[in-house]
């Protein structure tokens, strides 16, 4: 499916693409940005590899373009940064009866919705994992100079931190590392997730929710690798107590492959916010080049 370039903006030692496209997978138009490193304007044989970064709750692909500052650290180890949307929007899109911001429009918590209203648009889990990555590989712009698939790695925050755990255990083989921001590890047993997880895939499906829970996926998707989480929450995180809960996650981890590969720091003074990420980015960057086998 064909971009729409929106815009193209100079940046740091590369650019930012501003892109919107139709969506099979949600019925919609979507938005989404992309950082190319100052490597894809240098001759390479090598195909360059892929960060995708899912933003939080209320967020747009603006968000974490204009204030988490990958951007720098792109150009430092050569890897191209994908933001996507963080759900379907539009007049004709449902969102929360109750106009809440933790659901509907701004809060697609990347999964497919099973329950109407939300079934039809609310596909974000294909959207992102399947849909996205193909029809970036295929658009011309990037003269197949970019690996968007096959050499890739994820990171996100808070919904978005969940989002990218959970994607990373769901597709294991799929990703080189994995890293999260404030994320929301056990939603089964926290409000914001309890209720993305009864609007978008039913109360009555609990199995389900465990398809795409990091804290029960954990206890049957086996580390055969050796990979690492890296997990950065602020002890200042106004939803570190009720809605993060990283300590039910460390439990669930217990006994299972997983128990020496979360690489969990709680840094004192930091808060929720995009001044937090930031800090950690540098941090986050280094961890997924390593993986990329780009240092
Ligand atoms: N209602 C507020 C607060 C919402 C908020 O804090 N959103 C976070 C993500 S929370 C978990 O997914 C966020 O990233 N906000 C955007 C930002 O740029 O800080 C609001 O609407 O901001």
């Amino acid at each position: 499916m064909a971009f729409t370039i929106k815009q193209e903006i100079a940046n740091f030692g590369g650019k930012l693409l501003k892109l919107s496209h139709e969506s099979i997978s949600t019925k919609t138009t979507m938005d989404v940005n992309v950082y190319l490193p100052k490597q894809f304007f240098q001759s390479t044989s090598k195909k360059i590899p892929t960060l995708y970064y899912l933003s939080g709750l209320t967020c747009t692909p603006q968000n974490a373009s204009e204030k988490a500052f990958w951007q720098p650290q792109a150009d430092k180890y050569g890897f191209v940064m994908v933001f996507p949307d963080t759900s379907p929007r539009g007049e004709q899109v449902p969102t929360d009866p109750e106009n809440s911001w933790d659901f509907g429009h701004g809060a697609g918590f990347y999964v497919n919705a099973q329950k109407d209203p939300y079934a039809k648009n609310y596909q974000m889990f294909k959207y992102v994992h399947e849909e996205l990555p193909n029809a970036l590989s295929s658009f011309h712009y990037f003269q197949n100079k970019i690996d968007f698939v096959k050499l890739k790695s994820i990171t996100g925050h808070s919904m978005g931190g969940f989002g990218a755990v959970s994607g990373f255990l769901k597709l294991y083989k799929d990703f080189a590392s994995c890293s999260a921001f404030a994320p929301i590890l056990a939603p089964s047993l926290v409000p914001w997730g309890q209720k993305a997880f009864k609007g978008y895939l039913g109360d009555e499906e609990k199995k389900l929710w465990g398809e795409y829970d990091p804290s029960v996926l954990v206890k049957s998707v086996e580390n055969v690798d050796d990979k690492k989480i890296l997990v950065h929450i602020g002890s200042n995180d106004p939803f570190l107590e009720k809605q993060l809960k990283p300590e039910l996650f460390l439990a669930a981890c217990k006994g299972t492959s997983w128990e020496k590969s979360i690489e969990l720091h709680i840094v004192d003074g930091f808060d929720h916010s995009y001044y937090f990420i930031s800090t950690f980015v540098p941090e986050h960057a280094e961890f997924h080049a390593k993986a990329l086998g780009l240092v």
